[in-house]
Parts: C-alpha cells; structure tokens; sequence
C-alpha cells in the first residue's frame, strides 16, 4: 500500500485536495488517475479535483491542478491563493509577495497574513488572452469572440470567450437563480468549437461593479466558484460595456464573493479568501 499526505483547502469552496511534492513523492503517471479518486466523495476524500505543488526552476512554486474527472488544467484562480496559502504558512516562502509558476505562465501572489494566517490572497492573473484562437474557439467570424451569435442544442445564446491561461466562455442571464447550469454547461464544455473544451459561466449583471456568477467547470461539473472563471467574466463584462476597466468590480459566487479589476495596465488583478479544512494521509 502507498500513501501521501495531504491538505484540503478551499477557495470560496472551490475545494482541491493539495499535495506538498517537495515532500511526496508520487509517480506521474497515476496524477490522473488520483486525482479522480481522492475527489470522490463517497470512496475518496471529495474534492473539485487535486493540486500538486512542486518544485520549479523559475519561481519558489509550481501549481499542477488535475479536474475531478482527471484532466489537467492549465490555471485555477481558486487553486492559486490556496497554494500561495500553503507556501506562505509553510516556509516554502520567506516573503509575502512571490511568483507561482502555471502551466500557462507564471504569475504574482500577494499574501495578507494575520497572527501568522493567511486570511487574504492577491493575484496578478496576467493579460487575458481575447483572440479566438487564443480561447481556442473554432469559427470564421471576428478575431475576438465578443456577444457573437451561436447555436448550441437548438438555442440560439450570444456568448463572449476569454482566455486566462484556461478556456472560459460567458453567457448573461436576466436572472442568475434560473441559468441553465447544469443543462447548457455540459453540451457547450463538449462542444466541438471548442477544441480543448471550455468552462462555462452565467453571468447577470448587477449594476457596473457587481456580478453575479455561476459556473459549470470543464472536467468538475458544477463548483461553488471559479477563480479564472470570475477574471474571464470581468473582462467579457469590460468587452461588452456592462462594467468598467480599471474598477474593482465584486462578483458575487455560490461560495462567496471575489474583487476582481482589469487594470488599464493590462492585468487582471484578482482578490480572495484561502482557507484549510483538514490535513491527512491518503491511501492507494
Ligand atoms: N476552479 C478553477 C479552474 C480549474 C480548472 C478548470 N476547470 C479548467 O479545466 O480549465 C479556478 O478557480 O479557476
């Protein structure tokens, strides 16, 4: 029998299981593979998906995040304050503002500690990425993909998609409390336009510094918040002149609310809780 141990944390409950591989050693090729069974909730731990935080030439950290059906994703706004969370509490850092390396760059954490806790995380999340083929998102239309007509099962929906560092489209909705979250969000994540799947966010317009947001994730379904997912909404709200750039704009989420502004500098500069819920040894 092998074992890790491990550390639940969640963001907005947005929850992974972490793994410290400056400490674990776990062979790659069963990342996947665990990743879909610590995430289960009857036989597992119950998580959105797992993330390992591992060595890196280029930065203190590396955030890897595996969805909960195994899938790799390349960035997870959620999953970055917590492993900036952990480094910070763990003396993988000595200072309150370091670099985390993704697999689609590095970005800039920012840690707001009280008596030796981290309550608080910043994050540079970069320059969004607008170009369709940037999403990617297959099609002939205009470069970027912003309130463009399209089809899915039948409907016709205006969607605007953002890339940050992972794939993100956004459709507005009159009232959040009846978006179609579970019946749209799994034909549009699939569908072949999108050619490394996409996640799949509501949005309703509160007034020009409030959102409200659900999201069905690429590769977990349904989660309490999506940290890339609530970046990608401010920018679609900036690009469709419903909020404005350079503003703190507060998106309210199942699982609580993110400050989020696009700053006229390019960045998108994203504000919010971390937290630990337990601490354990996991057996495969
Ligand atoms: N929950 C995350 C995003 C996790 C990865 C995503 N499902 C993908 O596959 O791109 C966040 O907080 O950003």
């Amino acid at each position: 029998m092998n074992t890790f141990s491990f550390t639940k944390m969640h963001g907005l409950g947005n929850s992974y299981i972490y793994v410290n591989m400056f400490e674990e050693t776990i062979p790659e090729a069963l990342f996947s593979e665990l990743a879909i069974k610590v995430s289960n909730v009857n036989t597992g731990i119950g998580a959105d998906g797992m993330i390992l935080i591992c060595p890196s030439d280029v930065a203190p950290v590396k955030m890897r995040i595996f969805n909960s059906d195994g899938s790799e994703g390349k960035n997870c706004g959620n999953g970055l304050r917590c492993v900036a969370k952990y480094a910070y509490e763990h003396g993988l850092v000595a200072e309150r503002s370091f670099l985390i390396e993704t697999l689609s760059g590095l970005v800039q954490a920012e840690v707001f500690v009280e008596n030796g806790v981290v309550t608080s995380v910043t994050v540079d999340m970069g320059n969004p990425r607008l170009k369709r083929s940037e999403v990617p998102m297959i099609g002939e239309e205009a470069e970027q993909v912003v309130a463009e007509t399209v089809e899915f099962a039948g409907g016709t929906y205006e969607i605007t998609a953002v890339s940050m560092g992972n794939p993100h489209v956004i459709f507005y909705v009159d009232d959040i409390t009846h978006a179609p979250v579970t019946s749209l969000g799994p034909i549009v994540e699939k569908d072949a336009r999108f050619p490394e799947g996409v996640n799949v966010e509501f949005v309703e317009v509160v007034n020009d510094q409030e959102l409200h947001f659900r999201v069905w994730e690429r590769g977990s379904g349904v989660t309490q918040a999506c940290g890339t997912g609530a970046c990608a909404a401010v920018v679609a709200s900036v690009l469709n002149g419903k909020t404005a750039r350079n503003k703190e704009t507060v998106v309210h989420l199942a699982g609580g609310d993110l400050v989020i502004t696009w700053t006229d500098e390019g960045n998108v500069l994203m504000t919010g809780p971390a937290e630990t819920v337990c601490t354990g040894v996991y057996y495969y």
